[in-house]
């Protein structure tokens, strides 16, 4: 059987992962996050995970290599990960009482195949309670997190509702990934 290599080192990929039943070694990418500011959501997330998942493979050219890359978008321009408190105020505060997109890019590639795609989950945030917000920015929650929020954890306290994949949300779309997976003949154990 093909081993799996995970090009990542976010903490919940590899947890969506090994939840859902998969045996895989992460490995750090080291790939560039530039992108050219005309790219939309949707390209930057598929243009990233192959970057991620091709950096791995050069290396690893005999296993599955998966990479991914998340991010959110309000009326279509790409909220990154906040790297400071104002930052990270400014993307809550946008986000606040509307419905922004969270776009995840996959690639998954080996010898035989490439397959990348990407998955959009529509999430609607309440209007947020300045107080709230002055606390989780005060934690370290939301710093590396695209939009700067981590639905999984303490960022649920601002989310309405959410239409699509959750776990699109929290890093990896696992319903596609699973079956793309399977058409590179890996599988999970249950
Ligand atoms: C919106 C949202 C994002 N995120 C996370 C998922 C991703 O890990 C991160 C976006 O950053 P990414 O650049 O996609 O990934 P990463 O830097 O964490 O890891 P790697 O490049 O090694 O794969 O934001 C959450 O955990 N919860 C959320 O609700």
């Amino acid at each position: 059987m093909p081993s799996l290599l995970l090009a990542s080192q976010s903490p919940r990929r590899k947890a969506l992962l090994t939840e859902t039943g998969f045996s895989f070694t992460a490995t750090a990418s080291g790939a560039s996050e530039v992108l050219k500011d005309s790219v939309s959501p949707s390209q930057a997330v598929e243009e990233l995970a192959y970057r991620k998942a091709q950096a791995v493979f050069d290396a690893h050219p005999d296993h599955v290599v998966l990479g991914a890359d998340t991010v959110v978008a309000l009326q279509g321009h790409i909220l990154g990960k906040p790297e400071t408190k104002e930052e990270a105020r400014r993307m809550l505060r946008d986000l606040s009482s509307r419905s922004h997109q969270v776009f995840t890019g996959v690639a998954i590639l080996s010898r035989a195949r490439k397959v990348v795609f990407h998955e959009e989950t529509e999430v609607r945030f309440q209007t947020l309670d300045e107080k709230l917000l002055e606390a989780y920015i005060s934690s370290s929650e939301p710093y590396d997190k695209a939009g700067g929020y981590g639905i999984q954890a303490k960022g649920r306290l601002f989310v309405q509702s959410i239409h699509g994949d959750y776990f699109n949300v929290v890093g990896l779309p696992i319903c596609r990934t699973v079956r793309a997976l399977q058409s590179f003949h890996i599988y999970p154990s249950i």
